[in-house]
């Protein structure tokens, strides 16, 4: 297990990290959320002991072995796939033969374009990046540290990559990510962490986080005068997109119940859903409530 226990640093005065408490238990995923600067890779340096917080306790067993993705990628351009995968397999104790049938495997799975003997810098951005996430995966990792593995990935790339690190948290491995890419959270997500300018806005389970939001979004098609609900006291704001559709966003989640009744009084309607807003939609409300 891993826990960080108010956990703040600074740099001369400035707060990058402001009391961040969590834990991290075997299997499960943590997504850590925030726009740029919000504080995610000195988190994730803490965590690595790189640098050391300014006040709280990060308590981890030190003989971790831990996989890292670090923000910029750290792979030598003019060494060969094999070679550098060979080395960093080395570090953690693996032999040759085993580590060569690792990363055949793992070359298989992602979809690695390129051959094991190529040099890293005739490898295209994406593969060069899967590359590297099978170097922190092929050893077994017990703590695997993704900063924002996501980026530059295309979407059938993103999901070969969400489907390695289930396969590493099936197998135990505890995994932290960071991402801008709240699709991807939703996908993975045990646990989510949203930091804004160091502090944190917002944590728990995906479940947790949409219950405290409630289902206050509200989608009707097929309703000729969504018109006059604008204004009355349950309704934040409605956003008519035509003659008979609208997107509906209430102050009161209880007050769907009344435009049911009420746009359903005539029968039949295609489109009546009352629904959790998004993640995304969550992180930019968090972001302005912060700010
Ligand atoms: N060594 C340092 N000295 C001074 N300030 C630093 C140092 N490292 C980070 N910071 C500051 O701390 C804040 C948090 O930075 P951090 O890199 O952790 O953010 P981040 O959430 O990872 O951002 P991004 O999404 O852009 O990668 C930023 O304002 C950054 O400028």
């Amino acid at each position: 297990m891993i826990e960080f226990k108010n956990v703040s640093k600074s740099y001369d005065g400035f707060q990058a990290v402001n009391n961040l408490s969590f834990q991290l238990h075997k299997g499960e995923i943590l997504s850590l959320i925030g726009q740029n600067g919000a504080g995610k890779s000195t988190t994730f340096h803490m965590l690595l002991d790189f640098i050391k917080p300014s006040s709280g306790n990060i308590n981890r067993n030190n003989n971790l072995n831990i996989g890292y993705m670090p923000e910029e990628r750290g792979l030598y351009l003019k060494e060969s796939i094999k070679n550098q995968m060979l080395y960093f397999a080395s570090l953690h104790g693996m032999k040759r033969v085993e580590a060569l049938k690792k990363i055949k495997v793992w070359m298989e799975k992602l979809n690695v374009v390129g051959d094991i003997e190529d040099k890293v810098e005739s490898l295209s951005k994406g593969n060069a990046q899967k590359v590297q996430l099978i170097a922190c995966l092929m050893f077994n990792p017990d703590l695997l540290i993704l900063d924002e593995p996501f980026s530059g990935l295309d979407p059938v790339n993103a999901d070969l990559l969400i489907k390695a690190v289930l396969e590493a948290k099936k197998s135990g491995t505890m995994i932290i990510f960071s991402t801008h890419n709240m699709e991807n959270v939703e996908k993975l997500s045990d646990y989510v962490v949203m930091l804004s300018h160091g502090k944190t806005v917002l944590k728990g389970t995906l479940n947790d986080i949409y219950n405290q939001f409630g289902r206050s979004k509200l989608d009707i098609v097929g309703y000729n005068n969504l018109q006059k609900f604008e204004g009355m006291n349950g309704i934040k704001n409605i956003d008519i997109i035509n003659d008979n559709s609208a997107h509906i966003t209430l102050n009161d989640v209880s007050f769907g119940k009344y435009i049911f009744d009420d746009v359903t009084k005539e029968g039949y309607l295609p489109v009546f859903n009352q629904h959790y807003p998004t993640l995304d939609e969550i992180f930019k409300t968090k972001v302005k409530q912060s700010e």
